[in-house]
């Protein structure tokens, strides 16, 4: 497999960058901010990456996932461990929690910069200018207090959801492990890096609830989802339902066609992708890719869309240190804070 090709606006050299990290945040912005068009669609192959045996089998899932992630950027995981019940009890409580009222919810809201609590319509993307038709509550361990419903309000939830952070966070380790043996690390380097157990966690669940379409605003115009982005994490774990389809993907490489692919979701398998830390810290081997949710075309099923999006983002404090120095070292905390600083117009 040939070499990956950064993103156009992203490659941006040793020297440009140094000094000041905000010039990698500025070109970010840029880029995102061209990535507003609807586009054409292609077809793409998003391979299904079977990651049963994991053991015996590491280094040929590692050659596969080095692959799929160079070349089109995502990519699915077919018997990844997690049971199903357990993903469609997640799914289960994910929709009870967003049928609560929004003045419930209101008494949670997302705590600015820590990717904890809710929000609703409050995330701007550069892409699209506008809010998406959205609402979302995210899971940081370290910074929930206050920002559980309780269990008078919904019984089982905080259980459930945290036992189903902790599977997702098991699948990306073992994705990560496959890419730090590439990249020439220790096999358990990342795994060391998302330390769940220490204050500066900042590894995310995220359910997500993108709204059913409102009959006045069908097929008006400039109104998405989710708004074209990349993450900002090292990899990404979607789960989604089968039948509320909506992402597409473009591949960096493939940014000046505007041509995006949409992925089929299934419930038994996990979508991945991976993010800019990620891209960062494999000095752009492993390219970040765009991505998007639409919403429904006026032929399409215009109900509500759930899905989860675990982001494995390493510890606040872990130095993400480029393996041939191309960019200055930064801390994971620092990284992540540009990015989100540049995406919310209010938290
Ligand atoms: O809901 C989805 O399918 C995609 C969500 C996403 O891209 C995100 O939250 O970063
Ligand atoms: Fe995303």
């Amino acid at each position: 497999m040939s070499a990956a090709r950064p993103p156009e606006g992203n490659r941006i050299e040793g020297r440009e960058a140094e000094g000041t990290n905000m010039s990698y945040a500025l070109h970010e912005l840029t880029k995102e901010s061209r990535m507003g068009a609807v586009g054409s669609e292609a077809a793409r192959e998003v391979r299904v990456i079977d990651l049963s045996d994991f053991e015996r089998r590491h280094a040929e899932i590692a050659d596969q996932l080095w692959d799929a992630a160079v070349d089109v950027g995502f990519f699915q995981l077919s018997n990844h461990g997690i049971a199903l019940d357990k993903v469609r009890g997640a799914f289960a409580m994910t929709e009870r929690f967003f049928a609560l009222p929004d003045a419930v919810k209101a008494r949670h809201p997302l705590k600015k910069g820590l990717n904890a609590g809710w929000e609703s319509r409050a995330q701007v993307r550069p892409s699209t200018g506008t809010p998406d038709q959205k609402e979302s509550y995210q899971i940081t361990r370290p910074h929930m207090e206050g920002l559980w419903p309780g269990e008078e309000t919904l019984p089982g939830f905080e259980q459930t959801m945290l036992a189903f952070e902790a599977q997702a966070w098991s699948v990306a380790m073992r994705v990560l492990s496959c890419f730090a043996v590439k990249l020439g690390f220790a096999r358990e380097f990342f795994t060391a890096a998302h330390d769940p157990s220490q204050p500066d966690y900042q590894s995310t669940l995220r359910m997500l609830h993108y709204f059913a379409v409102d009959p006045a605003l069908r097929d008006q115009l400039g109104l998405w989802r989710a708004g074209a982005h990349t993450d900002f994490d090292c990899l990404t774990l979607l789960f989604q339902r089968s039948g509320q389809g909506g992402l597409q993907l473009l591949p960096g490489k493939d940014m000046d066609s505007q041509a995006w692919t949409s992925i089929t979701p299934a419930d038994e398998l996990i979508t991945c992708n991976i993010g800019d830390m990620l891209m960062r810290w494999s000095d752009d081997q492993l390219p970040s890719n765009f991505h998007r949710v639409k919403n429904p075309a006026a032929h399409e099923y215009q109900g509500a869309r759930y899905s989860l999006a675990f982001f494995a983002q390493a510890n606040r404090s872990v130095v993400i240190d480029s393996p041939s120095a191309k960019y200055p070292s930064i801390t994971a905390g620092d990284f992540l804070q540009q990015r989100i600083a540049a995406n919310f117009k209010k938290y």
